[in-house]
């Protein structure tokens, strides 16, 4: 597995460093509030673990399974849901927890749902920011890190399924995607 990565852009030790930060911010943005934290399945999950164990105060957890890139590199545009929240929104202060904001289309359109659902308030906190490949007009409130025009895998990002496991983010190699 570790022989199909090109180059190693974020290693482990970079981003526990980034998410410890990252944590710190949230618990002061939440103290005293009971935010309703939403992990987007399945690449949010890695980060949203240790993000989540350095936040110092209440939250509940929830996730919400929506997939537009089925397994491929390019975002098929349509944004569908997998598994839907078991939670009510109205009312809750919201923090989303991404992988990768890219296009920006899976956000959009969470945003768009939760706002309509009657949230309070979103607040998004995302590892990874691709602003080159942006179309759809969404930003997050919290980055960890901004990466350039590649496809990235690892901690959570797949290529075909693939390479969620990696502890580090990286570049795969030309011949595995072509
Ligand atoms: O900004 P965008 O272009 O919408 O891309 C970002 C989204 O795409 C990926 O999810 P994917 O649909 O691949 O599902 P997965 O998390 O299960 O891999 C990633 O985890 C983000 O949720
Ligand atoms: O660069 C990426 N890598 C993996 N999954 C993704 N989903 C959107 N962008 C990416
Ligand atoms: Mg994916």
């Amino acid at each position: 597995m570790h022989n199909e990565i090109e180059e190693i852009l974020f290693t482990e030790d970079e981003i526990q460093k980034q998410t410890k930060e990252l944590g710190q911010t949230i618990t002061k943005q939440f103290e005293g509030k009971f935010p309703l934290a939403i992990g987007v399945l399945k690449g949010a999950m890695p980060f949203m673990s240790d993000l989540l164990k350095n936040v110092n105060t209440h939250v509940e957890m929830d996730f919400m399974d929506v997939s537009s890139y089925g397994g491929g590199m390019e975002s098929s545009g349509e944004v569908r849901i997998v598994k839907d929240l078991n939670t009510q929104v109205k009312g809750r202060d919201l923090l989303i927890i991404e992988d990768i904001i890219d296009s920006g289309l899976t956000l959009g359109y969470l945003v768009d749902l939760f706002k309509h659902r009657g949230a309070k308030s979103i607040t998004i906190v995302t590892l990874l920011d691709k602003p080159s490949g942006r179309k759809a007009d969404v930003s997050a409130d919290l980055v960890g890190f901004e990466v350039p025009d590649a496809f990235v895998v690892g901690y959570g990002l797949d290529f075909e399924e693939k390479y969620r496991n990696l502890p580090y983010i990286g570049v795969l190699k030309p011949e595995i995607y072509s």
